[in-house]
């Protein structure tokens, strides 16, 4: 797993006004918006193109075009779908897929509740968009079922990491051809599985308190 970590002022200073506990679900919605925004054009760095000729008021070149097959991108429900819009922004002809899935309070490992994609994702280029990156057990379920897909690479888009989470997406992705982008790595997870010092849940920040 290839770790790349945004190290940008406009970056860090937007992740504290998320971080806040007094920004309300409005601006907090806006600010996941911003940041998936700036985070995005690091992750599509090894985008696939190819070339094509275009026409300028002036002469024939050649231009660049991203490749078929489209790029997917999947949100994990509920807290990825905060980070959609902003992904699509740049990256508007990507196709949709969709991974539902809540951690157990208690083992703190991931259950599926939902699940549309793609049959075949073979030598497609996938986006995995999730706002925290906790125990890890969450991202590297979705990173398995895309490679199990016939995936060729997955690159996760998240905004805060745990060392923890980090440590085990290395442990399960050994290879190169999973990469893992982030605002921000924060110092640890508490006895709750919450990362620390980090936002609170991305979930109910975004969207109100679940049962
Ligand atoms: O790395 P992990 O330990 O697996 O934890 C991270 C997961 O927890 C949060 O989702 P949550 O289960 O709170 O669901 P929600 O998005 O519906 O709030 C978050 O959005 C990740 O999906
Ligand atoms: O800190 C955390 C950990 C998991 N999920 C969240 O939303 N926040
Ligand atoms: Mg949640």
């Amino acid at each position: 797993m290839q770790l790349h970590i945004a190290n940008h002022p406009l970056i860090s200073h937007k992740m504290t006004l998320l971080r806040d506990q007094r920004t309300q679900s409005p601006l907090f919605r806006e600010l996941v918006a911003e940041l998936v925004n700036l985070l995005s054009y690091e992750a599509t760095r090894t985008l696939r193109v190819e070339e094509v000729p275009v026409t300028t008021p002036v002469a024939q070149t050649t231009g660049l075009h991203v490749s078929q097959p489209l790029p997917l991108v999947v949100p994990i429900i509920r807290a990825g779908l905060g980070m959609l819009d902003g992904f699509l922004k740049l990256m508007p002809h990507s196709e949709v897929g969709f991974i539902g899935m809540r951690r157990n309070e208690t083992t703190l490992e991931p259950e599926t509740y939902a699940k549309r994609l793609p049959d075949d994702l073979a030598n497609r280029q996938c986006f995995v968009l999730d706002p925290m990156l906790a125990t890890g057990g969450s991202l590297a379920a979705t990173v398995q079922y895309l490679l199990d897909a016939g995936a060729t690479e997955v690159t996760a888009v998240c905004l805060v990491a745990a060392p923890e989470g980090i440590e085990f997406m290395e442990e399960h992705f050994p290879g190169d051809n999973v990469q893992v982008v982030v605002a921000a790595q924060d110092e640890c997870l508490n006895e709750h599985g919450f990362i620390v010092p980090g936002l609170g849940d991305a979930g109910d920040r975004l969207y109100g308190a679940a049962e």
